[in-house]
């Protein structure tokens, strides 16, 4: 493997010192956090950022991040891997929070606000025509846009994304000469890219491409909008208001068991996804499954820096079946393209479809 990408990166140190600090203050502002929360916030932001790595307190998942560890524990935060820490971060917050104990997701407003705040005639007026595969792959790329963390940097602007790899002829010719096949979705973002993926299962459910369709989310709230079972419930419900039929028609595949949603611990892993356990491994060997977004594509690959050069399925030779990456670009990490400034790597800017048949 290449060098690891550590938070000594430009990149990365922006995130720890820039975004993490506008983040807290929205979250301080969204919920009623008393002292204690407050201050174990202040004290994450600080730590993260100049301090030393300390082991979870005790809690559920201790042992599982004393097995996650890598021996980062009792080092300094800016040398360590920023996938692991990025990761390690956000399992802290969750314990600041008191999420544990209260169960209230502390990015729940934010999720919220964005699901009601779309217009469901004027931004889905899209779907009121059939879409073709095309068109309901790209939905649920470019819903890859629709991150609120990466929005605390971004903000609103428009931006068009160039497409550096593009495998979707591919993935169609896939489809028409394998399908139908089960199909899983690796879950990237609640919100908008989650009502985009499940409009591309519907499509898939509908034109008999898919057997049946499941859904991997995290287990519990992480990365900021990063989407649980929860908001797949969330999201199913907003989408029966939207035009088109996805939300009726998914409702009843998943009464009928062709739509699944599950769950793995190892999807809140610090690692990548060369470490994934048996039993994960196991559930993505059939049928095709679809990595969406940024961090999954970090696991993916592995969070190095790789000759941008390199092929992307020599990077990920080692998974069981049939896989695609659907990913907006917002941090360095970069496979199987033309290389690209740093700059031009973490803006939002550019996106790419790659897939790997063993
Ligand atoms: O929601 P996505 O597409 O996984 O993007 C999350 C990305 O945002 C960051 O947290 C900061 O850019 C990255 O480190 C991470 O990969």
């Amino acid at each position: 493997m290449p060098p690891v990408i550590t938070l000594e990166s430009p990149f990365a140190r922006q995130v720890f010192h820039e975004r993490h600090a506008v983040l807290f203050n929205r979250l301080k502002d969204a919920h009623p956090y008393g002292p204690k929360e407050r201050a174990a916030l202040d004290n994450l932001l600080e730590t993260s950022q100049n301090g030393t790595i300390a082991e979870p307190e005790p809690a559920f998942d201790r042992e599982q991040w004393l097995a996650w560890d890598q021996r980062h524990f009792g080092t300094p935060w800016p040398k360590a891997p920023f996938l692991w820490a990025e990761s390690y971060f956000y399992r802290l917050l969750l314990g600041a929070v008191g999420y544990f104990e209260t169960k209230v997701d502390p990015f729940g407003p934010f999720k919220t606000a964005e699901l009601h705040t779309l217009n469901e005639k004027e931004d889905y007026a899209w779907l009121e025509n059939p879409l073709d595969f095309d068109a309901a792959l790209m939905a649920s790329l470019y819903g890859n846009r629709a991150d609120l963390g990466f929005q605390l940097i971004a903000g609103n602007t428009e931006i068009h994304n160039q497409l550096v790899a593009d495998d979707s002829a591919k993935v169609h010719d896939f489809f028409r000469r394998r399908g139908p096949v089960p199909v899983t979705f690796v879950l990237d973002n609640a919100g908008r890219e989650l009502l985009s993926d499940l409009i591309f299962a519907d499509h898939l459910l509908t034109n008999d491409l898919a057997t049946d369709v499941t859904l991997h989310t995290k287990p519990y709230p992480y990365y900021v909008s990063d989407a649980t079972m929860t908001d797949v419930s969330d999201c199913m419900r907003r989408l029966k208001d939207l035009p088109g039929g996805a939300g009726q028609r998914l409702h009843a595949a998943a009464a009928d068991g062709r739509l699944r949603i599950r769950t793995h611990p190892f999807h809140c892993a610090p690692l990548s996804f060369h470490d994934m356990p048996a039993d994960l491994a196991n559930e993505l060997k059939s049928g095709l499954t679809i990595f969406k977004g940024d961090l999954n594509y970090r696991r993916l690959v592995g969070d190095c820096y790789w000759d941008p050069a390199t092929p992307f399925r020599q990077t990920v030779s080692y998974l069981p079946g049939p896989t695609v990456a659907l990913r907006i670009l917002k941090s360095e990490v970069l496979v199987g393209a033309d290389n690209l400034e740093s700059a031009e790597r973490t803006a939002g800017t550019h996106a790419m479809i790659q897939m790997y048949q063993p």
